[in-house]
C-alpha cells in the first residue's frame, strides 16, 4: 500500500550549483498542520544534517519510498513571507543567481542555524556488561558526542554498532538545533486580580514582606511591567505568583536600544514642498502608482516630503520602507525619523549586531514596526501591506551589491512596490542617468523641489585652476583663494568642510631617482601611504598588506623616496601646520571603524566643537549642518581619473552634493573647487548648478559609446591563482557566447584582464556583454555561466556574473 501524507519541497541552505533546486521531504503527522512555506526546517541530506526553507507544501499526496521525513521544524511561523519567496524566484531569473544566493541576501545571517545529531544512552535502560565495557559505549556515556564524532573516532564499523544499539533500545539519536542567534525575550509581570484586591494584599504585607507589598502596589497602579530583577528578586516574585496575584509572561524584546529623543513637531510645509507632496499623493492614489523621481536641490527639504508621504501611507493602514545609502553614515536622518515616528521604526544596517538585526526583523514580521529604515539590504524587510518605498540619494552606487547575487536595491524596490501596488520614490539632488531615463521612457514621473527651504541661494561656486597656483609659486595644498576663505570663515566663527575623495596620507610612494613605485606583493596596485605618528607606513587597500615605508629605494638604493598624490591625512596635517588654532575633525574609513565613532564626529561637528571637518565622500551624503559657510574641494580630479564610464557622473554628483553642504540655514554658502581640469564639463556644470547642461552632455556620450542606460551590461569575472586558468575561463565564456544566437546589437567585448589584474594573489579576467533586454539573452548567458562556473569550481577558482552591472572591472 502506498502511504499518503504531506510532502514539502525544501531549498537547502548550502552554496553550490548542485543544490540549486528544491528537494522533497515528507512531514511527520504531528507537524503536518504546522508546516508551511517560508518556515525553516531541519533535514538530513546525504550524510549531513542541514537547514533549509520550505518552498511548497502538498497535502494528501502519495509519499514515494525514497522520500525521507523532515527532522524538525525550526520555526512555528514563517520567517519569509509568500511575497519574499516570490521575490527570491524573481531574483534568480533577474540576476542569474542560485536560490541559495537569493535567500541568503533576503534573510539576515542571524537566521542561520546549525544542527547536530547527538548520540546518547537511553536514560534508565539496562545495559549488558559486555556492551558497557566497550570503548565506544564509554565514549558515548562520557561525551554524549555527535554522531559524526563517533564515526570519526571509531571508523565505519561504528555505524552498524550504533544502529544495532539503537534498535535494541540502549541508545537514541537526538537532533540538537542551535540557532546562531536566539530571538530575545524578557519577562513581564502581569496583574491577575483587580487593583483594589492587590492594594489590600499590599497593606496586609506591609510589615512582614515589605518588598512584596511594594510590588503589589506598583502592579495595582500599572497593571503590568517588565520584570527588572535588580528591583524584585525571584524570592519576592515567586510567592506572589504561587498565590495567584500575578503571572510571569515571556515577551519578545528588541536588543536595539534607542537614545531617548524628544518627539518633534512637524514644520509647516513650504509652498514648493506642499506642491510636491500633492503630486506624490495623487500618484500614490493610482491603482498602479509606479515610480516618482523626487528631484530636489540640496537643502530643499526632501526629508520632510518623505515623512509626510509616510504619514499618508500609515493613515491608509500601509507600511513603508526607506532606504538610505549606508545608515551608519546618516545618523541625522535616522534621528529625524525617530523624532517623528518613535518606536514605530525598525532600523536595519550593517553596524547592528546579529542579535539586534534579528530582533528588528522579528518586530517587522510581528507587525510592531510599520516603518523600516535601512541600508541596501533593508529593501528585503519582511513587511506586509507595503504602501511606500523610498530610496533616498537614489544616485548612490552603494545600492548595487557587488557580490552575488549582485542585486540592485533600486530594481528590487521597484519590483516589490509593483507587487504590492505601492509607490516608489527615488529622491536625489543629482538623479542618476538611469532614473532620468525612466522618466524619458514614461516609466517614472518627475516631481521637483527647485529651491532651498529657506529660499537661501545655492552656494556660489568658484573654480580654482591649480596650474595657475603652481605657476605663481604656491606649492601648498590650499590655493590662495581657498586659504583666504578658510581664514574669513574662521574669523566669522562659522564652519568649514574640506572634501577629498582619497583616504590615507598619499596615494603612492615613488623613487625620484629611478621612478620605481612601491607595489603590493599580492595585488597589482600601488601601496597607499598612511601616517602612524611620525612614521609613514605603506598599506594595500585591497588585501590589507602593510609594511614600513623604506627610506631608500629598494630598486636603486637612492634615498629619494617621495609620497605622491594627497590624501585626507595630509590635508589634516597641512591644515594644522598652517592654522594651529583651528579645531579639526577628520571623517573617513580610517577614523570611523569603531562602532559609534562616526556618530560622535557628526555630533561634535553639529555642536560646533570643531571648526573644520575634513572628509571623503562620506561627508557628501545628506548631512545637514546649519553653520557651514565654506566647502572646499581639494582636488576634483581624483574622481575624474578613475577608469570608469561613470567617472563624470560621479564627479558631478559628488561636487554638487558636497557643495550643497554649504549655506543651508544661517549663512550664505561659498564653495571653492580646486582642479587641474577647470574646463571639464562635469566640473563646470556642478559649479554653475547647471544640471541640464551636465545631463545633455553625459547622455549624449553614453548614447554614442553605448553605455547604460542605453544598454545593460553583464560582466563575467573569473579568478584563479594561476593566470592561465583565469584567462582560459574567461575565454571559454566568450567562445560560448559567440557560438550562440544572440539578438542583433548585442556586443561581446573580448576576454581581458580586469581593472586590477591581480588581488590577493588571484588573477582576474573578465568578459563584458552589452545587450538591450536581459530576458532576450538570459538563457544563453546563464548556460554559459553555469558551465564555466562548474569548471572553475573543479579547478579551485571562482567565477561570478554581475547582471545589470554598474561597473566594469
Ligand atoms: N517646511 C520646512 N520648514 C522649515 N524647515 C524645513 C522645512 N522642511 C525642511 N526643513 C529643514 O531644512 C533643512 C534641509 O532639509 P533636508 O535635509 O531634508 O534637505 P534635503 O533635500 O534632504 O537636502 P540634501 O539633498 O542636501 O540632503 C533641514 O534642516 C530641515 O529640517
Ligand atoms: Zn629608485
Ligand atoms: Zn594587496
Amino acid at each position: 500500500m502506498i502511504k499518503t501524507g504531506t510532502v514539502v519541497s525544501v531549498f537547502i541552505d548550502s552554496p553550490g550549483l548542485f543544490l540549486d533546486k528544491p528537494f522533497d521531504y515528507s512531514v511527520p503527522e504531528h507537524l503536518a498542520d504546522v508546516a508551511g512555506p517560508g518556515q525553516r526546517v531541519f533535514v538530513s541530506f546525504g550524510h549531513q544534517y542541514k537547514s533549509g526553507v520550505i518552498w511548497q507544501v502538498q497535502n494528501d499526496v502519495p509519499i514515494p519510498d525514497n522520500v525521507k521525513p523532515i527532522l524538525d521544524l525550526i520555526d512555528e511561523h514563517p520567517v519569509l513571507t509568500a511575497e519574499q519567496c516570490a521575490l527570491a524566484e524573481w531574483m534568480c531569473a533577474r540576476y542569474a543567481c542560485t536560490m541559495n544566493d537569493a535567500i541568503t541576501a533576503i534573510l539576515p545571517g542571524a537566521f542561520r542555524v546549525k544542527g547536530d545529531i547527538r548520540v546518547e544512552p537511553v536514560p534508565g535502560a539496562t545495559i549488558p556488561d559486555d556492551i558497557a565495557a566497550t570503548d565506544i559505549w564509554r565514549f558515548l556515556c562520557d561525551n554524549k558526542p555527535t554522531e559524526r564524532a563517533v564515526y570519526d573516532r571509531f571508523g565505519k564499523p561504528a555505524r552498524a554498532q550504533v544502529a544495532a544499539w539503537e534498535e535494541a533500545g540502549y541508545l537514541r539519536r537526538r537532533l540538537v538545533v542551535k540557532e546562531e542567534v536566539q530571538a530575545s525575550e524578557v519577562s513581564w509581570l502581569v496583574r491577575l486580580r483587580p487593583a483594589e484586591e492587590l492594594l489590600d494584599a499590599a497593606k496586609a504585607r506591609a510589615k512582614r514582606a515589605a518588598k512584596q507589598a511594594r510590588l503589589l502596589q506598583a502592579l495595582a497602579d500599572v497593571g503590568e511591567m517588565e520584570w527588572v530583577r535588580s528591583e524584585y528578586s525571584p524570592a519576592t516574585v515567586q510567592p506572589l505568583v504561587r498565590d495567584g496575584w500575578l503571572a510571569i509572561e515571556l515577551r519578545p524584546k528588541s536588543r536595539l536600544k534607542w537614545a531617548q529623543k524628544q518627539q518633534v513637531e512637524a514644520p509647516e510645509l513650504t509652498d514648493v514642498q506642499a506642491r510636491a507632496l500633492a503630486r506624490i499623493r495623487e500618484q500614490a492614489a493610482q491603482p498602479e502608482p509606479g515610480t516618482a523621481i523626487l528631484f530636489g536641490v540640496t537643502g530643499s527639504g526632501k526629508t520632510e516630503v518623505y515623512i509626510r508621504s509616510i504619514e499618508d501611507a500609515l493613515a491608509r493602514g500601509k507600511t513603508a520602507i526607506v532606504l538610505v545609502p549606508e545608515i551608519a553614515l546618516t545618523p541625522q536622518m535616522v534621528g529625524r525619523f525617530y523624532a517623528r515616528f518613535g518606536e514605530r521604526i525598525a532600523v536595519l544596517h550593517s553596524a547592528l549586531t546579529a542579535g539586534e538585526r534579528r530582533d528588528e526583523w522579528d518586530r517587522i514580521l510581528r507587525g510592531e514596526a510599520s516603518i523600516v529604515i535601512g541600508a541596501r539590504s533593508a529593501v528585503f524587510a519582511p513587511v506586509a501591506n507595503l504602501g511606500l518605498l523610498i530610496v533616498d540619494e537614489e544616485h548612490e552606487p552603494s545600492y548595487k551589491q557587488e557580490e552575488a547575487p549582485h542585486y540592485d536595491a533600486r530594481d528590487v524596490a521597484r519590483h516589490r512596490a509593483q507587487w504590492f501596488g505601492a509607490l516608489t520614490i527615488f529622491g536625489s539632488a543629482t538623479p542618476s542617468l538611469t532614473a532620468l531615463h525612466l522618466v524619458e521612457r514614461k516609466e517614472a514621473r518627475m516631481v521637483t523641489l527647485p529651491v532651498r527651504v529657506n529660499s537661501r541661494p545655492l552656494p556660489a561656486v568658484d573654480i580654482v585652476d591649480m596650474r595657475d597656483e603652481l605657476r605663481a609659486g604656491n606649492k601648498s595644498l590650499f590655493s590662495a583663494r581657498l586659504a583666504e576663505e578658510i581664514e574669513t570663515t574662521a574669523a566669522r566663527g562659522e564652519q568649514v568642510i574640506l572634501f577629498l575623495n582619497r583616504r590615507g596620507y598619499a596615494s603612492a610612494m615613488l623613487c625620484r631617482a629611478c621612478g620605481e613605485g612601491m607595489h603590493c606583493p599580492h595585488c597589482d596596485i600601488s601601496l597607499t601611504v598612511h601616517r602612524a605618528g611620525a612614521d609613514l607606513r605603506l598599506v594595500c587597500h585591497y588585501c590589507g598588506y602593510e609594511e614600513a615605508s623604506p627610506t631608500a629605494c629598494p630598486a636603486c638604493g637612492e634615498r629619494a623616496m617621495r609620497a605622491l598624490g594627497i590624501g585626507t591625512e595630509q590635508i589634516e596635517q597641512s591644515l594644522k601646520a598652517t592654522w594651529p588654532d583651528l579645531r579639526v575633525l577628520r571623517m573617513d574609513v580610517d577614523t570611523t571603524r569603531k562602532k559609534g565613532a562616526l556618530k560622535q564626529i557628526v555630533d561634535q561637528f553639529e555642536q560646533r566643537a570643531a571648526d573644520v571637518l575634513i572628509g571623503t565622500q562620506m561627508i557628501a551624503k545628506g548631512l545637514d549642518f546649519p553653520h557651514v559657510r565654506l566647502v572646499g574641494v581639494i582636488a576634483a580630479d581624483t574622481m575624474l581619473e578613475v577608469p570608469d564610464y561613470r567617472a563624470s557622473e560621479r564627479t558631478f554628483q559628488l561636487l554638487t552634493q558636497v557643495a550643497g553642504r554649504a549655506g543651508r540655514a544661517e549663512t550664505d554658502g561659498v564653495t571653492v573647487i580646486q582642479t587641474y581640469r577647470p574646463d571639464h564639463f562635469a566640473v563646470l556644470a556642478a559649479a554653475r548648478h547647471d544640471f541640464p547642461a551636465f545631463y545633455r552632455e553625459e547622455r549624449m556620450q553614453r548614447e554614442v559609446f553605448s553605455y547604460p542606460p542605453f544598454c545593460e551590461l553583464a560582466v563575467l569575472l573569473a579568478t584563479h591563482t594561476n593566470e592561465v586558468v583565469a584567462r582560459g575561463a574567461a575565454a571559454r565564456f566568450e567562445r560560448e557566447l559567440r557560438r550562440a544566437q544572440l539578438p542583433e546589437g548585442t556586443v561581446i567585448l573580448p576576454a581581458s584582464p580586469s581593472g586590477i589584474r591581480r588581488i590577493e594573489d588571484k588573477y582576474r579576467y573578465q568578459v563584458v556583454l552589452k545587450y538591450q533586454r536581459w530576458d532576450d539573452v538570459r538563457n544563453v548567458v546563464d548556460a554559459a555561466f553555469r558551465l564555466v562556473k562548474q569548471r572553475m569550481n573543479e579547478y579551485g577558482g571562482a567565477c561570478r556574473l554581475d547582471v545589470n552591472a554598474q561597473r566594469i572591472g
